[in-house]
């Protein structure tokens, strides 16, 4: 850049390293920045000078054996002999400097500072001042440990390499090698020399004439030298948690390597391939004796074999997860294709099939999504010590008005008139009851809806159910229904024959026509327990609730309290005054005001608590029923209610759950289908088809439940979990959804209301008006898990006669046909000799140039096959095609 000369120039004149001239030039108090700084006439005659006069008084230094370095007072001549070969100053420069610069004196405070920072490991003539100690402090260290020495030298061989050449600082691990035979005191550990345990430091101390010095001085140089170190740790462990290689090369340190060391080591790692090439410059002209670069190797060898890591959430676009691979979309794409899944460039996948697909391309994937398992307190089990007693969870179901609402209210008003504190009933979705013989608690939306909507969000709340039907009017429709929804649900059932005050009241009828709903009375040699009730004159509602009690002690209830809370919304709504407040049900463990929670999308905190009586509390334990506030949203009835340990990890929690609804709306497929449900089975599994029917008649439910029961195989059982006569209602929609069963209508019609439930919960409906094709499509649903039975048939024969190669078609057959037909595209195998030599299909069939469907028997025509020339005259073409049958049952 400057007409004067170069420090590289001055260097390569006098056989020495770059870094060695930028020693001594420091040294005659030249400021040079690097081997590419000027020099004038002046300065280079003074290094020159000075050159020559180091020389003389040279150290030179061999290696005694290996780990061990003794250096010795020497005539000037065998330094420069290893050094001249400047070629690779860059590499030498940092390493053999030591040699030159060490002679000489320190120029001055900066010098060292400099040396040290850039060649650590110095190896200077210890005769000289301070900064020869600090350089001799790096080199004792050497002497009684390889691997420092190594790391030094390597350090401020990459150091120097930065500067001179950037692209290729890192090539130095292998270059090094040949290096390092120049300065002796970057022995590389022999391959056997372990390092620190072989290293015998004390042999070669007193070789060294003036080690004294250093002696006094390790304790500075090193401690710099740590502290560099440290630094380098620090930056180190950053990088570790970016890069997996340094954790490879973590455990190097651990081997006893000095990090130093250690960190060249990284850097060859990653910078192999250059270290490569410029090593194999190097050694050649040197014909030095190879290092140990077993070391190295080893370093660079796990490094490589590490598997690359991706991290993903739940899910990721197949271009970005491309993109983290470095791979085309397109060859992505093609790999999912080969794994059957079709996915296009935007298309998100799951965590799973990453997986798979990253696998297949030599990566693996870390899942770094939120996984609110991690947060929510675990559900151990609880011990049996810690569990108590816990009252009933009591639903009420019954036809209209057959006197569930004033069965609740007579069973409330007589709890409050007999003594309960608080006065004025809140209507909270639920309320606890306190008897004589123990408490209950009553889930006050009376019917089954509720219950359902509470089910088909998986929340099983309800321990017992009353059922109320009038004993004026026997069973009806919604009486059924609500049988039918309590065992769907396997909730044992007490019945409560209500208006027993009235005239014409015929409990006897009641318990009959139960009993053919499967409800057969005790004193009727059957389970369930019937009791008789006026909810109107309030008779009869001790003997309901102690026989309530009564079931509930068979069912043996119990709930740990000393823990976080866990429960059910009941109830929720959007108060003007107070924002979201929801009932709660507390199933297990204790609610305390306070308490962060998370239920359904929303998370919240406990900012007051009532109870049912519209008292504020400050905790309440299993089975109590809660209005609290300090919801963020409104759940719905039967979203679960969990407590968590602060409101971060509730908000967090709620976050994800929103962002995982959002992509559930986003690919909102039915939840059971005729045509799913099927293949949705394992193999070999009994399949269990649920339906839901309704019909506009009593006489064509029946013919249908009939007609449909006689479907039931040993592989598919169909199960008609409700049916009636009347529309579609919600309550079937509720039901269907909970209990995933597909909803039949015969000659009915849901209401746009119904529909929209439907379709909120993801319920198939099927309509029909004729039995026969009923009973088919649940036939072909059924048979449609078997998978289809695939029939080839025979088509016909040709023969090549001649062969012609058709540019850009391939190979064309002239053929004669011989038996039956040929058709356009169909299927053809190829026979040789008797031998199949191809399948696949006909891509081409022609008569006299034109295309044609087929060609039958007796006609000459032109045929290619697709993806395949090899053909010769005296093959035979065999046409066939494939019939799909469906497998019937
Ligand atoms: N005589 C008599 N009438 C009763 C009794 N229980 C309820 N009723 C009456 O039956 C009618 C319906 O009672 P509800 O409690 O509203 O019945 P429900 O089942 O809650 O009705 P829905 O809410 O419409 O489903 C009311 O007029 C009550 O007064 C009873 O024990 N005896």
């Amino acid at each position: 850049m400057t007409t004067k000369m170069r420090v590289r120039d001055v260097s390569q004149e006098l056989g020495i390293s770059n870094k060695e001239l930028i020693g001594l030039l420091r040294e005659l108090n030249i400021p040079v920045k690097s081997h590419m700084s000027g020099l004038t006439e002046e300065q280079v005659d003074l290094v020159r000078d000075r050159h020559k006069s180091a020389a003389q008084e040279g150290v030179s230094q061999s290696r005694a054996k290996s780990g061990v370095i003794v250096r010795r007072r020497k005539k000037p001549a065998p330094e420069p002999a290893p050094e001249p070969e400047a070629e690779e100053a860059e590499e030498a420069e940092a390493v053999t400097q030591d040699t030159v610069a060490a002679p000489e004196k320190p120029v001055d405070a900066k010098a060292p500072e400099e040396h040290l920072q850039e060649t650590p490991a110095r190896e200077p003539a210890a005769e000289d001042g301070d900064q020869a100690q600090k350089q001799e402090v790096t080199q004792e260290p050497d002497a009684a440990d390889q691997h420092k020495q190594e790391a030094a030298p390597e350090e401020a061989r990459d150091k120097e390499a930065r500067r001179d050449r950037p692209p290729r600082k890192g090539a130095r691990k292998k270059k090094a090698p040949p290096e390092e035979p120049k300065v002796k005191v970057i022995s590389r550990p022999e391959p056997e020399a372990e390092p620190r345990t072989t290293v015998t430091p004390e042999p070669a101390k007193p070789e060294v004439t003036e080690p004294a010095p250093d002696k006094a001085a390790p304790p500075a140089a090193p401690a710099a030298d740590d502290d560099s170190k440290d630094g380098k740790k620090k930056r180190r462990k950053k990088k570790d948690k970016k890069d997996k290689r340094v954790v490879e090369f973590d455990s190097l340190q651990q081997e006893g390597i000095d990090q130093k060391q250690a960190k060249t080591g990284f850097k060859k790692q990653k910078t192999s391939p250059v270290a490569d090439r410029t090593g194999g410059k190097a050694r050649p002209g040197r014909g030095r004796k190879p290092r140990p670069e077993p070391k190295v190797q080893e370093t660079v060898q796990p490094t490589r074999a590490a598997k690359k890591k991706i991290r993903i959430d739940e899910a990721i676009r197949v271009s970005d997860l491309a993109k983290q691979m470095g791979i085309k979309a397109q060859d992505l794409i093609k790999t999912l294709l080969g794994l059957g899944i079709m996915a296009t460039i935007n298309q998100s996948i799951d965590l799973e099939t990453a997986s798979i697909v990253a696998a297949e391309h030599g990566y693996e994937v870390e899942k770094t999504g939120f996984s609110e398992d991690e947060f929510i307190i675990p559900r151990e089990a609880d011990k049996p010590e810690d569990l108590l007693p816990r009252p009933p969870v009591v639903t009420i179901m019954g036809h209209v008005d057959h006197g569930k609402t004033s069965l609740l209210d007579s069973i409330r008003k007589s709890k409050i008139t007999s003594g309960e504190a608080g006065g004025i009933t809140q209507h909270i979705g639920a309320y606890y009851v306190g008897s004589d013989r123990g408490d209950i608690v009553f889930l006050d939306t009376p019917g089954h809806e509720a219950f359902t909507a509470m089910r088909a969000r998986g929340a099983q709340v309800t321990d017992i159910v009353i059922l109320v039907v009038a004993a004026d009017d026997g069973v009806m429709d919604q009486t059924r229904e609500a049988v039918n929804h309590s065992k769907a649900a396997g909730v044992p059932i007490v019945v409560a024959v209500n208006k027993i005050d009235k005239e014409g009241a015929d409990p006897d009828r009641v318990k009959r026509e139960l009993s053919e709903l499967g409800l057969v009375p005790e004193d009727w040699g059957g389970d369930t327990i019937y009791t008789h009730v006026s909810a109107k004159q309030g008779t009869g509602i001790d003997e309901i609730l102690e026989m309530v009690l009564l079931q509930a002690e068979v069912l043996e209830l119990h709930a740990n309290p000393n823990k976080y809370a866990v429960g059910h919304i009941v109830e929720a709504r959007l108060d003007k005054g107070r924002g979201a407040v929801g009932t709660v049900l507390v199933q297990g463990g204790t609610l305390k005001h306070g308490d962060a929670f998370v239920c359904g999308l929303y998370h919240g905190k406990v900012r007051a608590m009532f109870n049912d009586k519209g008292k504020k509390i400050d905790q309440a334990g299993p089975a109590v029923p809660v209005e609290i506030q300090g919801l963020e949203g409104v759940p719905e009835a039967g979203d679960e209610f969990v407590v968590v340990q602060d409101e971060k990890v509730a908000r967090r929690i709620a976050d994800a759950r929103q962002t995982k609804q959002r992509d559930k709306d986003l690919a909102k497929e039915s939840k059971i289908t005729l045509e799913s449900f099927l293949a949705s089975k394992a193999e070999g599994e009994t399949h269990q088809l649920n339906l839901v029917v309704k019909a506009d008649v009593q006489g064509s439910l029946e013919a249908i439940t009939e007609a449909l029961n006689k479907q039931s195989t040993s592989v598919v059982k169909i199960n008609i979990i409700h049916g009636g006569a009347g529309s579609i209602s919600e309550s079937d929609i509720m039901l269907a959804s909970a209990s995933s069963a597909i909803v039949i209508g015969f000659n009915v019609r849901p209401t746009p209301r119904v529909k929209e439930v439907a379709e909120r919960e993801s319920v198939e409906i099927r309509f029909y008006d004729i039995i026969y094709n009923l009973v088919n499509d649940i036939r072909d649903a059924m048979a449609g898990m078997l998978d289809p039975i695939i029939k080839e048939e025979y088509l016909g024969q040709a023969q090549v006669l001649q062969t012609f190669s058709v540019p850009r078609v391939g190979m064309v057959a002239g053929c004669m046909v011989m038996d039956g037909k040929l058709i356009r595209n169909g299927k053809a195998r190829l026979v040789r000799d008797g031998v199949v030599v191809y399948t696949g299909n006909l891509s081409s069939l022609k008569r006299f140039k034109e295309d044609v469907k087929d060609v039958t028997k007796g006609y000459e025509c032109g045929v290619g096959l697709e993806k395949f020339n090899d053909i010769k005259v005296g093959d035979i073409i065999e046409a066939y095609q494939e019939r799909e049958e469906k497998a019937t049952l």
